[in-house]
């Protein structure tokens, strides 16, 4: 595991997400428009064709494999790749997380057309996704780093598709473990709760976390 080091400091981070961003809520846009489209089944095969051209271009030149977690001069993570928060990743609604009081994380989500499981409700893998992200955010807040070990999810009622909030905060500490719990809500108030143990891996145990690792 390696965290990639880009040697940027955080306002050039921020002018190539303005470049990057763009393009992946474009792509986020077509992603719905194809789930939603009604038109002409004789037009299918145009737009598909248009669809490889721009996916060439854009393999015309790229990377070997994922984007990683990079992280900037001043530590700032760019974990664009991500399927919840990625900057560079259509998957992701993106949810852009918030931090509040003591180690509070949250974030105000649209989920739309690409998230349904039963009808017009958020598929639960998506809701358990989300959670298990953004209880990473809160079990990172110390500067620790951890990685889920148990996560329990529970599905109080169906979420409506549309506009959900979610927090987190770590509860309690033991040892290399931290307790972690969370919700997530939609208009009609919390549907799905979330407790986890994410526990620091013995390479951070042994070195305080002071630089990323290589
Ligand atoms: C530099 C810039 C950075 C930027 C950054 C940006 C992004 C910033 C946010 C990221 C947010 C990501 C949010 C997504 C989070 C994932 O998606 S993480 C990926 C999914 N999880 C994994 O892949 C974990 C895979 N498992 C492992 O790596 C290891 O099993 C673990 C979990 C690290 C534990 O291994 P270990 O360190 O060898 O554990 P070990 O020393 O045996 O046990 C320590 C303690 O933990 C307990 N424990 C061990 N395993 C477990 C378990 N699975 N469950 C519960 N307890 C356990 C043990 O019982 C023990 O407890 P005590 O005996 O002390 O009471």
């Amino acid at each position: 595991m390696t965290f990639v080091f880009e040697d940027i400091d955080d306002v050039e981070m921020e002018r190539r997400r303005s470049v990057v961003e763009p393009l992946t809520d474009a792509v986020r846009d077509l992603v719905d428009a194809v789930i939603r489209t009604e038109v002409a089944e004789g037009e299918i095969p145009d737009v598909t064709a248009a669809v490889r051209a721009v996916t060439e271009r854009l393999r015309s030149r790229q990377s070997d494999g994922p984007y990683g977690v990079r992280y900037t001069r001043a530590g700032t993570g760019m974990p664009w790749g991500n399927p919840a928060v990625g900057v560079r990743n259509a998957v992701a609604p993106p949810m852009r997380v918030q931090a509040g009081d003591d180690g509070l994380r949250w974030a105000d989500v649209r989920l739309g057309a690409a998230y349904e499981g039963p009808p017009g409700l958020v598929h639960g893998g998506i809701c358990a996704l989300l959670l298990d992200h953004l209880l990473g955010e809160a079990a990172g807040a110390d500067g620790t780093p951890s990685f889920t070990g148990t996560i329990s999810v529970r599905y109080l009622r169906e979420t409506r598709l549309g506009p959900v909030h979610l927090e987190a905060r770590t509860d309690r500490y033991d040892g290399p473990k931290k307790f972690v719990t969370g919700t997530l809500s939609d208009a009609d108030g919390p549907s799905v709760v979330a407790d986890a143990v994410f526990v620091i891996p013995r390479w951070a145990r042994a070195t305080p976390p002071q630089e990323a690792p290589q």
